[in-house]
């Protein structure tokens, strides 16, 4: 029998359960494919820790949020890492592998097919920042759920007649920020893509305030205000020596507070807006990649992930889909700062 592994890597996401359960069943029913799921990433490639997927191992589970299979950060690539995956392959008969990842487990699937194994991409990022999708999956849960939680900070901003400052996620990219600002009235949404003064951010707030509001800041965490250079980020590097973003919230509590004479009080949602039940939409979205990149996989698209163009979902070479990230453009951003002070 013909036999697809599947993994997820990199920071999980709500969708990833229902893309692994869309592959399983598209494959077993268009394919007569079976499924082995490997634990925790490429960890569980390299380790041969594997676990049977037949079809009522994902009865369910598009609901779920996390990954049933676990995820990490290993790099296939370090050390004999290559010839580990190969090994792996051969010992579970396997004709391709599915890999649910970013930006970082794409790259990493993209060098692996150039070494002749058969990988099949789907994007995965809470951040919406990939090129080559126009929405990812998991990105309209993590809004939701800034939404209701910045819904939540209004009414208790309203009744203290307080400044609010939330603080939302997005390591390179202000989407989360600029869709759950507007979708919650903000007064003044604040993103990498367009730095501006704290003398700006003060005035919306005081205009804000004249008209008998209680000023609402969203700020995504990457956001550095003009003339600083790099987003704020006081929690040293991660795992790969990236900057641990998360505080700019906090900071700006303090700078309003004393330049608009506002009591301010700043959240930090964090990895609340990762977790949780994916919403219709992402469940939708993902089963039809799931589904897709079974798909591919049988047609032989190797090196290639699957994408979202307009309504369809089509195949991007992974050389073209890690070209660039995807930024919110000039006019997104001009179209929300209409809606400020
Ligand atoms: N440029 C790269 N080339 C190859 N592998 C990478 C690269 N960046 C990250 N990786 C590997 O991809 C995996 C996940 O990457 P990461 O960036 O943490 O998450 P995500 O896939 O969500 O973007 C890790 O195994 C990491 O070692
Ligand atoms: O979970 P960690 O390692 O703290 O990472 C936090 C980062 O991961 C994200 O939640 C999602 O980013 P990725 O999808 O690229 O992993 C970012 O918004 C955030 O900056
Ligand atoms: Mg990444």
């Amino acid at each position: 029998m013909k036999r697809l592994g599947i993994l997820t890597s990199g920071g999980d996401c709500p969708g990833v359960n229902a893309v692994i359960r869309g592959a399983v069943l598209g494959g077993d029913v268009a394919h007569g494919y079976e499924f082995v799921g490997f634990r925790d990433g490429w960890r569980g490639v390299l380790e041969q820790d594997a676990i049977p997927l037949p079809r009522t191992g994902v009865r369910g589970i598009s609901r779920l949020g996390g990954t049933i299979l676990g995820t990490s950060r290993t790099n296939p690539l370090v050390g004999n890492g290559i010839e580990g995956v190969r090994a792996c392959f051969r010992r579970n008969g396997l004709e391709g592998l599915i890999a649910i990842g970013g930006e970082g487990t794409l790259a990493a699937a993209r060098e692996l097919c150039a070494q002749g194994i058969n990988v099949v991409g789907v994007p995965k990022t809470i951040d919406n920042d990939l090129g080559a999708t126009d929405y990812t999956f998991g990105f309209d849960t993590a809004v939701q759920t800034a939404t209701e939680a910045i819904d939540r900070l209004r009414t208790t901003g309203e009744s203290h007649h307080r400044c609010m400052v939330a603080e939302v996620m997005g390591r390179n990219a202000g989407w989360i920020a600029l869709h759950s600002g507007m979708a919650s009235g903000a007064h003044a949404i604040l993103i990498p893509e367009h730095p501006v003064s704290l003398d700006q951010v003060c005035s919306w707030v005081l205009s804000a305030r004249d008209r008998g509001r209680a000023p609402l800041v969203v700020v995504a965490e990457a956001f550095a205000p003009e003339g600083h250079a790099a987003p704020y980020a006081p929690r040293g590097l991660d795992t790969f020596g990236r900057p641990r973003l998360g505080g700019i919230g906090l900071l700006l509590e303090g700078e309003l507070q004393i330049r608009t004479g506002i009591e301010t009080r700043a959240t930090v949602l964090g990895h609340i807006q990762r977790g949780g039940e994916p919403t219709a939409f992402d469940r939708v979205l993902a089963t039809r990649l799931g589904l897709a990149a079974v798909e591919s996989a049988a047609a032989g698209r190797w090196g290639t992930m699957v994408s979202l163009r307009g309504t369809d979902i089509v195949n991007v070479g992974l050389e073209e889909a890690l070209g660039e990230l995807k930024v919110v453009p000039e006019a997104r951003y001009q179209e929300a700062a209409v809606l400020f002070g």
